[in-house]
């Protein structure tokens, strides 16, 4: 055994599941056609792996919404209310992923946050006094049963429990604590089970290994380890960790009986040190990342073997060649992307090609006769790599100055003056910008991709469906209005493909949550701006309407982040590429009369680096500077907003008031008022719009949950600093839903005003 990868992308080739599962929660799918879907796309994938050589596959990988929700599942936490609805597994479950709205019964979706550093999300596990954590679930184990019989060297997969337990919530007064013996339990009876299938190896994946560690879950992961190790088994086990180094634990991770320990070499480049210090026990395998699972550039094969030829020096532990994370991260193959010019596409590496490389990578490890070809390929690859260079991009970045960076007058001033520019009234009302990415919508955009209509047809319906949303803003009676964004495929794929410097594919997909996906541009060469990009769209909504409209746009580091990056420049060279892009942008939307222009940052704080000890210097030292790029030489009436979803904000607020935005609104309305809270405490000076309304559901908040809501923000935080908006756009929604809890949004803040004008007489 020598090759394997953490997991598999699991939407298909062509997005099958993605299809079916839609079709399904329509009803227009049965649940046995949806289960036959998913095993079929399963056993493909299997296939793919198999036929490409690699020894262990993993199974238990495929999730219809998301693995650590599976993991919950199959060990019985799930919370009373949703199996009070009294719904086959598979709809308790979807009802736990998005949400329940029947009739009189509603029930909302458990949070969803990210992944990582990765643009993943997770379903928000809930643990609560009455949690009775007991092996349920058959899931993995009849995936296995599944894989088994079509001759699969099957791999199982599951998350660890130090890792559920580090990404759940506690609530009741319950503490992780609570949950030890129980957990290490039903694991250990996982194993147990697996046993008497005579699997070989369970991989259980515990990425949160690879966050600071402090004394305390130090202790915590020995002794849920401990627990799951002790009973006799023959399965050997696998500590499989990702998205950087072990450094914390490594020891510990040495000294307990795994028979195995995936480090991941590429982002936690400090696991070769640990390995080359401590050593690594000749008893157990080493499972070595090396083959990149978040990037899309081939592997430079000398790089990697002289790592493995370093490895195999220094430890005689067996080493088995592996992915550094998951592929689940990449799209599925670059070899159907027959548009790209081949001189680039030749640099690619999808999840099928990566399964390619780690067979050559392996060959060649071997020594294996007549595999030199591969490493003479491969060199020659990187040795003719040609990126678009662009002089003029270089000599505006090399000449910029500490005052390009900063904006005057200071915040406080602007606000006073911007509140006499556009005299809002309090608790101004608006929405992110994205509003419901109707049929139609793609439909437009389809024909005009697949050349059936003209640039004038697509622009004119795009405008058509601008009016329209202009219109029904004023009735709602919001009052910072959008044009809605129609023109996007997505936020970042859209500017991508709008600046001079990236590339795109027709079909890589990558998962981002559920059923939902994006197609990351790719970072080819300099990034510049040939010509404006959103002005048109911003201006024809301006002329429409006596209110505000917010100009919209992705922020740097958003871009740059969503984007699979370069890897032969540093991130802070290209994120200040794309800010200097962005800053033109800024300027032409000013010029054009757009005075209010909002800058997405969703992905600002995904990128942090796991350990606290680098976030300053490998990573907010370079984003919040492109951020202020972009914005700093706007006139101070000039009102900057920016947008941040789906993280947990309340350790970096001071970078995010570091930004220097006059306003930022963010999702708040899906977990809980923590980080309002957090921004009391720490007398944040943005204006804040914290949302009301969770657009990840399709429930519609009642005007009196929505007014309850304000009436406590108003309560913590600066009543002439805040914003009454959605926690994200409306793209994902239906116009039905979107329009009703808009206009209960709108209602609840009027009432809201109205009492605080009653009991303050101040408005
Ligand atoms: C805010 N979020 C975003 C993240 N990352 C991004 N890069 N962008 C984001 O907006 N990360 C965090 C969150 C994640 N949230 C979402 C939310 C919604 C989606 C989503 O809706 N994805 C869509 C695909 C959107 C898209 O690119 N559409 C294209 C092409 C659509 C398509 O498949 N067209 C079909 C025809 C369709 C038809 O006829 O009806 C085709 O071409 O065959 C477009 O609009 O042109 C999804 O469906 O998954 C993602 C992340
Ligand atoms: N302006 C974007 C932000 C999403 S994070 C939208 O409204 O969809
Ligand atoms: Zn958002």
């Amino acid at each position: 055994m020598t090759t394997t990868i953490i997991g598999f992308p699991r939407i298909g080739q062509q997005r099958e599941l993605k299809f079916a599962t839609e079709k399904y929660w329509r009803k227009q799918l049965t649940q046995n056609e949806l289960l036959q879907v998913a095993a079929q796309l399963r056993k493909n994938h299997w296939k793919v792996q198999q036929e490409a050589g690699l020894d262990l596959i993993p199974v238990g990988d495929f999730s219809f919404f998301d693995n650590l929700l599976d993991t919950a599942n199959l060990l019985n936490i799930v919370p009373k209310r949703y199996k009070r609805l009294g719904l086959s597994p598979l709809a308790e479950y979807f009802a736990q992923a998005r949400g329940y709205q029947q009739g009189e019964v509603a029930v909302k979706a458990l949070p969803m946050k990210k992944w990582f550093n990765t643009n993943y999300h997770y379903i928000v596990p809930e643990f609560t006094t009455d949690t009775d954590i007991k092996l349920v679930g058959d899931k993995l184990f009849a995936e296995l049963d599944e894989a088994l019989k079509q001759g699969i060297n099957a791999k199982a997969v599951v998350i660890g429990p130090y890792t559920l337990l580090k990404l759940s919530r506690f609530l009741e007064d319950t503490t992780a604590k609570n949950f030890v013996p129980a957990l290490s339990a039903a694991y250990a009876e996982i194993i147990a089970r697996l046993d008497q299938k005579k699997i070989d190896w369970l991989q259980i994946d515990e990425p949160a290994l690879c966050l600071d560690v402090t004394a305390t879950e130090k202790e915590l992961f020995k002794e849920l380890y401990t627990g799951i190790l002790t009973p006799k088994h023959t399965t050997k086990v696998l500590l499989q960790t990702y998205f950087g180094d072990l450094r914390d634990v490594y020891q510990e991770a040495l000294t307990l009986p795994f028979d195995g320990i995936g480090l991941d070499f590429l982002e936690g480049s400090y696991n070769a040190e640990l390995v080359e210090k401590n050593g690594f026990p000749a008893t157990k395998t080493l499972f070595a990342g090396v083959v990149n699972g978040k990037n899309v550039w081939r592997n430079h094969y000398v790089t990697t073997l002289k790592l493995l030829k370093e490895l195999t020096q220094t430890i005689a532990a067996p080493i088995v060649i592996n992915s550094s994370t998951s592929l689940l991260h990449v799209p599925y193959s670059a070899a159907t992307e027959e548009q790209l010019p081949a001189d680039v596409r030749q640099h690619l590496a999808f999840a099928t090609e990566k399964l390619v490389e780690l067979k050559e990578l392996d060959a060649l490890k071997h020594d294996k006769i007549g595999n030199q070809q591969f490493l003479e390929k491969n060199d020659a690859l990187f040795a003719n790599v040609k990126h678009p260079y662009n002089a003029a991009v270089h000599a505006q970045s090399d000449h910029l100055q500490p005052n390009d960076y900063e904006r005057t007058p200071e915040r406080k001033e602007r606000q006073q003056l911007q509140k006499e520019e556009f005299k809002l009234p309090l608790l101004p009302t608006t929405t992110i910008g994205s509003f419901p990415q109707t049929r139609d919508v793609r439909q437009n955009r389809a024909k005009f991709r697949k050349g059936e209509i003209t640039r004038a047809q697509y622009d004119k319906f795009n405008e058509e469906k601008i009016a329209r949303i202009v219109k029904i803003q004023e009735e709602i009676g919001l009052d910072v209005l959008v044009h809605g964004e129609y023109e996007r495929n997505d936020m970042v794929e859209y500017f991508g493909e709008k600046l001079d410097g990236f590339i795109f594919t027709k079909n890589g997909w990558v998962q981002s949550y559920g059923t939902r996906g994006v197609k990351p541009p790719i970072i080819w060469g300099d990034i510049s701006r040939t010509a404006p990009i959103t002005v048109a769209a911003s201006v024809f909504a301006k002329n429409l309407t006596a209110k505000p409209v917010k100009g919209m746009l992705t922020g740097p580091v958003t871009i740059f982040n969503w984007s699979f990056p370069r890897e032969d420049i540093a991130p802070k060279e290209t994120v200040t590429q794309i800010a200097l892009a962005l800053q033109g942008e800024v300027f032409d939307l000013e010029s054009n009369g757009i005075k209010i222009i909002q800058i997405d940052e969703p992905a600002l704080r995904e990128n942090l680096p796991l350990r606290k000890s680098n976030w300053n210097q490998e990573y907010l030292d370079w984003a919040v500077p492109a951020f202020r790029l972009v914005h700093s030489k706007v006139a101070p009436t000039t009102q900057i907003h920016t947008h941040m979803c789906y993280s947990e904000f309340g350790d970096i607020i001071d970078a995010i008031d570091q930004l220097d935005a006059d306003v930022i609104s963010f999702e708040a309305s899906r977990a809980d008022f923590t980080l309002i809270d957090q921004l009391a405490a720490a007398d944040f000076q943005t204006e804040v719009g914290p949302g009301v309304y969770d657009i990840h559901s399709p429930r519609i908040p009642a005007e009196e949950e929505v007014e309850a809501l304000i009436e406590q923000i108003i309560k913590k935080l600066p009543l002439d600093r805040i914003w009454i908006n959605p926690d994200c756009g409306l793209k994902t929604r239906s116009e039905e839903e979107s329009f009703a809890s808009l206009r209960n949004i709108v209602e609840a803040t009027r009432k809201v005003r109205s009492s605080v004008n009653e009991t303050n007489g101040a408005f």
